[in-house]
């Protein structure tokens, strides 16, 4: 939300009712006084045409949203095609440049999309698994920068949802929100003798989703049937769009997000490190969200709370360990940890405010074990373990190219160990060890060392995800970047933050405490392992044993296992033909369209003749870039079997 924020105190509260006022005479001035402050309120600025969704039509919506999506593709497409370099040429920096471009324009066109798109946008720009890093980086800045809407239609919102008016309903309520966003604003008010505030959603909200979701289900139906990579794995675009509208009606039914703000709190009703604020169900609807005021300053603002006497490491850990609790203990967690949700108060040596309930991620039990079981794996060193913690998950699909997953796997671990160790050494502050570690290897030596590494690893990614072995459910991706965004807040407070420091530990807790529930997943995987995925797992840990070979046969026999064997040379030679298919298919339809146009021309319709003539054109430009794509994938094979 921009535009405010809660410990901005209430400073400007207009009094619209008190309540013992005598009825009539108070209300009019009260409602003069609503209807004055609303000409002054500043938060008048048109918006984007969305804004005024009751006066155009759905054609109108449906027209600029295709407009744009064709506008984007088109761009996207000539962005990996080379002739539009011209002579520069495409370089891989260029090809990054014209990325990061399209990225920039592509953010700027959401925020005029309005608050569908806006809130996509943000959805997407968890998805590493899906969109190419300049993306990602773009979307991650898309921020609801939009202006409010008129207290006017707030109050009306307020009014029709408790089913009263406003004077009868709150003895305060102030004018001018303190914070606004794509999909609501938050006003203060008093009811009750209590201060709380009023989260107020924006007009025809769900009108503009249903238009808007309506269209980029169509577009997502497109994608699925034209996109290469769209085969059930990582891209699945009906899949996510089913998650993304799914996640958006709930965030604009605030009586869920009531729910959800209860059911945090009694999850951390012991923690009273932890505050969040109560629901006031009494003066609550699916439009209109009343809850108690709990201000505090927003956790990025290091400065007062530094001024506020709060340890800033103190408090970065809190932020991480609860959001552990979240994940491991409950399973209940906040998809949206950024700096404006969470603030700080002074309370018990610096309170973590919860705020926006609006969008939670659950892990269902099984997950969870999984999850632990997956921390067990890295505690343990055991790449094994975590493979099939990972398959457990879902997160991991059996059948890839094990050996590529399994070698990365090893390398993360390693690596991770070995950055563990040198902080824990480092920490020790044991000069003599720093000096043997550092000194092991040269700074070139360790260099060389690791680019070897990498470019195994590359390999093995490539493989991997040429395979594409990961799917990468909506959960996990908002887990990923959830550490991401906490990990900022951390280094934040404290410059010497390292997420892991904390993760590692309390993770080994939590698995040392739930030893005994950790036997019986342990005997679970096992169970289940020795049925399904232990012997292919073993095929690729050594030698194997006579009973892993017998149910490996099994399997294939009952066609749950196939064996892959890679021949590149082949898939080098199934590439030309399909590029010469191309070909042929683009000539073919070129020279279709060139008769139909003679035959248009010569029956004097001369419309119908440009329009084939241009067809033809275009079929031609086809013809033309497959045939140099075959030759040149001609050269290369001729290179390789030169070589
Ligand atoms: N109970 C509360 N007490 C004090 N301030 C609050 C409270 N609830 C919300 N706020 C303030 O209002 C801001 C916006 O609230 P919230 O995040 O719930 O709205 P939102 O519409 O979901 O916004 P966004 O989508 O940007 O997160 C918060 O950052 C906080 O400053």
């Amino acid at each position: 939300m921009q535009g405010g924020c809660a410990d901005s105190g209430v400073g400007h509260v207009h009094r619209l009712a008190e309540q013992d006022a005598a009825a009539t005479s108070g209300r009019e001035a009260a409602e003069e006084d609503l209807s004055k402050s609303t000409a002054r309120s500043p938060y008048q600025a048109p918006g984007g045409r969305w804004s005024n969704f009751r006066t155009y039509s759905v054609w109108q919506r449906t027209f600029m949203i295709w407009g744009f999506a064709i506008k984007f593709f088109f761009k996207l497409w000539l962005v990996g095609r080379k002739f539009s370099y011209g002579k520069a040429g495409m370089t891989e920096a260029r090809v990054s440049e014209r990325r990061r471009n399209l990225a920039a324009w592509l953010r700027e066109g959401l925020i005029k999309l309005g608050p569908t798109f806006i809130k996509i946008g943000q959805q997407f720009s968890t998805r590493v698994d899906v969109l190419s890093p300049e993306f990602v980086k773009e979307l991650e800045m898309l921020q609801d920068n939009v202006p409010a809407f008129s207290s006017e239609a707030a109050v009306a919102t307020v009014e029709r949802g408790l089913g009263k008016p406003i004077l009868e309903v709150f003895q305060e309520f102030q004018l001018e929100p303190i914070a606004a966003a794509s999909l609501g604003q938050v006003h203060l008010a008093r009811v009750d003798g209590e201060r709380v505030v009023v989260k107020v959603q924006r007009p025809y909200l769900k009108e503009i989703f249903d238009v808007d979701l309506k269209n980029i289900r169509v577009l997502a139906q497109i994608l699925q049937a034209v996109d290469p990579k769209s085969d059930g794995a990582a891209r699945d675009w009906v899949a996510i769009y089913d998650e993304c509208s799914r996640i958006l009606y709930q965030e604009i039914d605030y009586e869920l997000e009531g729910k959800n703000a209860d059911r945090f709190r009694v999850n951390f009703q012991n923690t009273p490190w932890i505050k969040v604020p109560k629901v006031l169900w009494k003066y609550t609807a699916q439009q209109v969200l009343t809850m108690e005021y709990a201000p505090g300053v927003k956790i990025n603002r290091t400065a007062e709370i530094e001024r506020m006497g709060v340890d800033r490491k103190e408090l970065a850990r809190r932020t991480v360990e609860c959001y552990l609790q979240q994940l491991l203990t409950y399973g209940f967690f906040h998809a949206d940890p950024h700096p404006g949700n969470i603030a700080v108060d002074a309370e018990g040596g610096g309170r973590l405010i919860y705020y926006d309930f609006g969008m939670m991620g659950t892990i269902p039990g099984d997950v969870r074990a999984g999850l632990l079981e997956l921390f067990y794996g890295v505690y343990q060193k055991d790449p094994d373990r975590c493979i099939e913690a990972l398959i457990s998950m879902g997160v991991l699909v059996p059948g890839g190219d094990r050996v590529a997953v399994r070698r990365t796997a090893v390398f993360f671990l390693k690596s991770f160990e070995e950055r563990l160790q040198q902080q824990k050494e480092e920490a020790k502050n044991n000069p003599e060890y720093g000096a043997t570690f550092k000194n092991q290897l040269s700074k070139d030596e360790k260099k060389v060392r690791r680019k070897q590494i990498l470019a195994n690893i590359g390999e093995d990614l490539l493989v991997a995800s040429a395979d594409k072995p990961f799917r990468f459910p909506a959960t996990f991706t908002f887990v990923v970047r959830s550490f991401t965004v906490l990990d900022g807040i951390g280094k934040g407070l404290d410059p010497r933050f390292d997420i892991s420091e904390i993760a590692a530990p309390y993770a080994r807790s939590l698995i040392l405490e739930a030893k005994p529930q950790f036997a019986k997943l342990q005997q679970d995987f096992n169970k289940r392992l020795a049925t399904q995925n232990r012997a292919v797992v073993n095929l690729f840990r050594g030698p194997n044993m006579i009973e892993d070979v017998a149910v490996t046969m099994r399997r294939l026999e009952d066609g749950d296992l196939k064996l892959r064997v890679r021949a590149l040379d082949a898939e080098r030679a199934l590439t030309r033909v399909l590029a010469n298919q191309n070909m042929m298919s683009s000539m073919l339809l070129a020279g279709t369209m060139m008769n139909i146009g003679t035959l248009f021309s010569v029956s004097a319709m001369a419309s119908a003749a440009t329009a084939s003539f241009v067809g033809a054109s275009v079929f031609g430009f086809f013809s033309l870039v497959n045939f140099l794509k075959v030759k040149n994938l001609e050269k290369k094979e001729a290179q390789l079997l030169g070589a």
